[in-house]
């Protein structure tokens, strides 16, 4: 049986199949402000995206994925935390079962309701296969969700939802630009960490924004109606909230732009 989040495949199990688990970098972590060090160093992040890369979005049956050409430099990240440039792969969302929890990291111990993960890998490897397990492979931005008014470009992705309800789904997805999804503010708090589902390689710049952006409850509401289960199998709505204890949720040092 495949990972998931429940008791019996979720977040307490995966070291079972992925020892990493176990690991030195591993995410999500509680991002303590007080606690984080401003490094003058740090340069403010340069994301550029090229709409037309937008290619399709999926149920894979962990999350809804939207993927994108990544065989050009035009969507691509650079400055930052990272050196050299790194291409837009996918970007995708965790989310709870209700709007107080959700988000993978916590910042001083407060949840929000979803978190946008927006994947990059560096170009010095050839693909993103071979760059997923570098340490210094992949740069992932990521984005909190908290409730307030609604938010169109969200909706531009929950309006394809209906049909990709159960797991293996997908569509073809033209002309979203990621960008629209990134609040005003581009301060962030940035640490080396590691992928949060399976296989949890240890290959990833975190660099969390700030400011969070906004969702409506009810454009919340309809991320849950997504199906973990494919098509004809007992519906199991999609809620990707780890439930981690207390004292699971190690503090970590990371870095602030600002
Ligand atoms: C090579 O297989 C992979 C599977 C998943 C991922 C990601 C990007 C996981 C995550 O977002 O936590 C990367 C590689
Ligand atoms: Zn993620």
């Amino acid at each position: 049986m495949s990972w998931g989040y429940k008791p019996n495949n979720g977040p307490q199990k995966w070291v079972e199949n992925f020892p990493i688990a176990d690991g030195v970098r591993q995410s999500p972590i509680d991002i303590v402000p007080g606690q984080a060090s401003y490094d003058a160093g740090l340069k403010p992040l340069d994301l550029k995206y090229d709409p037309s890369t937008c290619l399709d979005i999926l149920n894979n049956g962990h999350s809804v994925q939207v993927t994108f050409a990544d065989d050009t430099d035009s969507s691509r990240l650079t400055d930052g935390p990272i050196s050299g440039l790194y291409r837009l792969k996918q970007f995708h969302f965790h989310w709870g079962a209700s709007d107080d929890k959700g988000s993978e990291h916590t910042v001083a111990g407060t949840k929000y309701p979803a978190e946008l993960h927006l994947v990059h890998w560096n170009t010095k490897y050839a693909s993103f296969s071979e760059a997923a397990s570098k340490p210094d492979g992949l740069a992932v931005v990521g984005v909190f969700l908290k409730i307030g008014g609604e938010n169109p470009n969200l909706q531009k992705l929950l309006d394809a939802f209906d049909t990709i309800k159960s797991k293996g789904k997908q569509t073809s997805f033209a002309n979203f630009d990621p960008s629209t999804l990134l609040p005003g503010c581009l301060d962030y708090w940035t640490y080396d960490g590691s992928l949060t589902t399976p296989p949890l390689y240890e290959s990833v710049t975190w660099i969390v924004c700030k400011e969070p952006i906004t969702a409506s409850s009810g454009q919340m509401a309809k991320f849950r109606t997504l199906l973990f289960s494919a098509d004809g199998a007992a519906p199991d709505c999609m809620k990707t909230a780890r439930v981690k204890n207390e004292d699971e949720l190690l503090s970590k040092w990371c870095s602030s732009s600002s």
